[in-house]
């Protein structure tokens, strides 16, 4: 009886397989009848299409060799039709024509289910979903993912890969990828202040890889999908102990982001003030009621499942072009350097302007693109595509790559030419590595700052090799992939040398005498303090290549370091002649209009004042020595009386008490707030000694006022402070025509308009204030180092000194050893 039931059920199977192995053999010989050379047939009995794969892949060591060549000798297939799992047929989409078809009708289809316990993690996130639900999510998450909004995370992005501490020697580029691609999601997801998390996407990805390898399981993919037991309530004694495993650490981290989304709906209920990020967002939406918080869990899940294979697959596949065509290497390594001069440099709006890794990024994706096809869709009703007939429920997908290997498309479709891309494509849907239409990749314009920023990265500090291992195009988590290398051969170039301030090593690749390595000497030279071999280096290159900017450029930073600012102005226009828009030109070329505006006027003024000084008879009742300050931003003004000595600083100050002073036997302090977190200083080391206990300091309406009373009545002060030592052996002949020894009154009012009327010249070439508007515009436009050496020069050289390099000003010490000289007989003042 048993025996029975066991052959019975054996014929049952047989009969099964017999009508999974025949049954699609007649529907496939229809097709081909129907729509003869139109379409391709695949037949492998089950695995369908994956078996002419498996064979390329075996023997062509590339899944798509065969595909490949039979678009190359036959552009007329529109179509491949091959079996499915379940003895019926499968249609996949090859022209262009009929792919922008479906592109636009995503109403008609339904994406497959299939992907075990997705009901735990992605069915209701963008990806999976379909019909209002989808309409709805795509609508919330769009805004996210523009452009404009997403440049914010290039700041992150290069954080992200300098961290990757990458080193020479063989690497495993995917794995080092994948950590990255998912930091980066998880920070566009929960913002990029939140460092808590950002460790999360990597762990959930680590859990996810698991379940392609339970795909490597029969007995697992015979129960997901012929017994369509792949959710989560598919009954514990079915699963295996990996899969268990998998859903516990699943419930884990799902637990982990509910948390943050309380957080999150906890202060919207608060009326904190929160980032704009998806997040943010989402709990908006669940507290309307729009969204639960699973599906916000799904949301975060699927934009890692679709960005972080796509995306380091392909740069993963990128590093392999770059490496199997080093001269596109090197041209797009020129490229980088002819806009940055190091990574850090990077700003996210230069993105767009590196043409050719645009080009290369196009022809690598043309060539290598890692999503070579779409998710599988079902025929939610009868559809005509052109000649061809989709029925209900019939699968079909489109293949993304075919249409790359097109001669008609791609003229010489096998060669790598990253020329090609400077002209558009013919037919833009034989192109769409995004797929198209509206349901095309949300995460796109994230992908492209992904790749763009760390190709510069890469290329910039290493060259790319290829290890000796066998390349093998092969399919990595369903993803085309560079199998057998997945190491890359990393080795320092000279700019990332330069990068870690390895000059020294880095002179010692740069031997061969081309323009690109002459300038980048130049900067190893520069950086070693050589600045007439740096120099020389760059009249080689100029002479190389008189009509490119970079050699000027350099010749114009090291000039203006050197102090030989109009050479410097010279070079740098040079420079703006031959790239107008390079930005690092203007600004430096700005910087030397300030220095020469700022020593021209420090200079006229310093003139005026002693000039005035001899004419003007002096004069015993208030004899006044005004230094004139270039800052613009806070002045003060000494003068003196047989009596006293007074100091009237220009500044409103709201509360008095907030004026702290101190008066010693021949010292004054004092100090108070100007801005928010900053004070004004005042240390002075006085000419003479004066009576502490009388002096006074008063606050004004628009100014600080200080009298000090002096010890000897007799003395008139050669200045406010004791002077150098050089300064004190001025002869007492010279001094005699300082305003202090003078008799006649000093007409000051003068002497300041005289000094306004200079100043107004300027502000008909720079506008309103002329040094503060150049000064705010560099400030402004300056990276950290310019402005802390502006702060620096202004405030400790009194006015007298404002550098914008900080390697010379952090050195300096303007108080004391490193403050220019004077005029004779007049003294420099602090700034606050
Ligand atoms: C170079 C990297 C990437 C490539 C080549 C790529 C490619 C694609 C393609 C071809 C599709 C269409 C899938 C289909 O309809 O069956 C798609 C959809 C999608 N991609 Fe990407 N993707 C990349 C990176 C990303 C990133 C970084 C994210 C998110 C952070 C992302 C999120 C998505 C989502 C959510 C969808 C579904 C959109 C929808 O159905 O409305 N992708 N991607």
């Amino acid at each position: 009886m048993n025996l029975l039931i066991l052959s019975y059920l054996g014929y049952l199977i047989l009969a099964l397989i017999a009508y999974l192995v025949i049954a699609p053999i007649p529907k496939l010989l229809y097709y081909k009848i129907k729509y003869g050379s139109a379409v391709e047939i695949y037949y492998f009995p089950f695995i369908g299409l994956i078996g002419q794969i498996l064979i390329d892949l075996v023997f062509r060591s590339d899944v798509f060799y065969s595909q490949k060549r039979l678009v190359l000798k036959n552009n007329k297939v529109k179509l491949h039709i091959s079996n499915d799992l379940k003895g019926g047929v499968h249609f996949t989409l090859i022209d262009p024509k009929l792919k922008k078809l479906v592109f636009f009708d995503q109403e008609s289809y339904k994406k497959m289910e299939g992907m075990p316990f997705a009901d735990t993690f992605a069915d209701q996130g963008l990806l999976f979903q379909n019909g209002k639900s989808w309409h709805k999510s795509r609508q919330m998450l769009t805004k996210h993912f523009t452009n404009q909004d997403l440049l914010v995370m290039v700041e992150t992005l290069k954080q992200e890969c300098k961290k990757l501490q990458l080193k020479d020697g063989p690497i495993d580029i995917l794995t080092v990828l994948k950590q990255l691609t998912s930091t980066t999601i998880t920070k566009t997801f929960f913002g990029s202040e939140n460092n808590e998390i950002a460790d999360l996407g990597v762990q959930v990805n680590k859990n996810m890889e698991k379940i392609m390898l339970f795909l490597l399981n029969p007995l697992i993919v015979l129960r997901c999908f012929a017994l369509k037991l792949n959710k989560s309530t598919t009954p514990s004694f079915l699963l295996s102990s990996g899969e268990k495993a998998f859903l516990r650490e699943l419930q884990a981290q799902k637990q982990r982001i509910i948390s943050e989304i309380e957080q999150g709906i906890k202060k919207i209920k608060e009326n904190q003030t929160l980032q704009d990020n998806i997040l943010t967002t989402m709990c908006k939406e669940i507290i309307n009621n729009n969204i639960t918080k699973e599906e916000a869990v799904h949301q975060y899940f699927t934009l890692l499942i679709a960005g972080i294979d796509t995306t380091s697959h392909i740069v993963k596949n990128f590093c392999y072009a770059l490496g199997l065509h080093p001269e596109v290497q090197e041209r797009l390594r020129k490229e980088i350097n002819s806009h940055i001069q190091q990574f850090d440099d990077l700003r996210p709006q230069q993105l767009s302007e590196f043409k050719l890794l645009d080009n290369f990024i196009n022809e690598a994706y043309r060539q290598y693109t890692a999503a070579p096809s779409l998710f599988n869709r079902i025929a939610l009703k009868d559809i005509q595509l052109g000649e061809f007939t989709i029925l209900k429920g019939q699968s079909m997908d489109l293949n993304m790559m075919m249409s790359h290997f097109d001669p008609s498309i791609f003229e010489n479709p096998l060669k790598f030419d990253i020329d090609r891309w400077n002209s558009p494509v013919l037919d833009p849907y034989s192109f769409t590595p995004f797929s198209a239409g509206p349901r095309n990749c949300i995460g796109q314009h994230l992908a492209t700052l992904e790749l763009k920023t760390l190709l510069i990265f890469l290329i910039m500090n290493f060259n790319l090799e290829l290890n000796n291992g066998k390349i093998q195009l092969g399919l990595s988590n369903l993803f085309l992939s560079i199998e057998k290398y997945q190491q890359i051969i990393m080795s320092s170039n000279p700019y990332f040398l330069i990068l870690h301030h390895q000059y020294d090593q880095a002179l010692q690749l740069l031997v061969s005498d081309d323009y690109e390595t002459l300038v980048t000497k130049s900067i190893a030279l520069y950086h070693l303090g050589k600045y007439d071999d740096a120099l020389s280096t760059l009249d080689k290159a100029i002479q190389l290549s008189s009509d490119r900017f970079e050699a000027y450029y350099r010749k114009g930073l090291i000039n203006f370091i050197c102090g030989k600012i109009q050479q410097a102005q010279l070079d740098l226009q040079k420079s703006l002649q031959f790239n107008p828009k390079h930005k690092e030109t203007q600004q430096q070329l700005l910087k030397c209009e300030l220095e020469l505006k700022n020593i021209k006027l420090v200079q006229t003024a310093q003139e005026k004042i002693i000039q005035q000084f001899k004419e003007v008879p002096q004069n015993s009742e208030a004899q006044r020595t005004d230094i004139y300050s270039t800052s613009g931003k806070l002045m003060y003004k000494w003068y003196q009386t047989d009596l006293k000595v007074g100091i009237e600083i220009h500044h409103a100050l709201p509360n008095s008490a907030d004026l702290k002073y101190q008066f010693e036997k021949q010292r004054l302090q004092l100090s108070f707030p100007i801005e928010k977190g900053n004070n004004f200083e005042l240390d002075l080391d006085l000419f003479a000694e004066i009576i502490p206990e009388t002096s006074k300091a008063k606050v004004g309406l628009n100014s600080i006022e200080i009298i000090m009373d002096k010890k000897d009545k007799t003395l008139n002060w050669g200045s406010l402070q004791r002077k150098a030592e050089e300064q004190q052996q001025i002869p007492i002949m010279e001094q005699a025509a300082y305003p202090t020894s003078s008799k006649k009154k000093k007409d000051w009012s003068k002497i300041d308009k005289e000094i306004e009327e200079d100043i107004n010249k300027h502000k008909e070439e720079y506008g309103e204030d002329p040094l503060n508007s150049l000064f705010k515009q560099i400030y402004q436009n300056g990276d950290e180092n310019t402005r802390r050496a502006m702060i620096k020069s202004m405030q400790t050289s009194g006015g007298t000194v404002l550098s914008t390099n900080w390697d010379e000003v952090k050195v300096k010490d303007y108080e004391r050893k490193d403050r220019p000289s004077p005029p004779k007989g007049q003294e420099y003042k602090k700034l606050g």
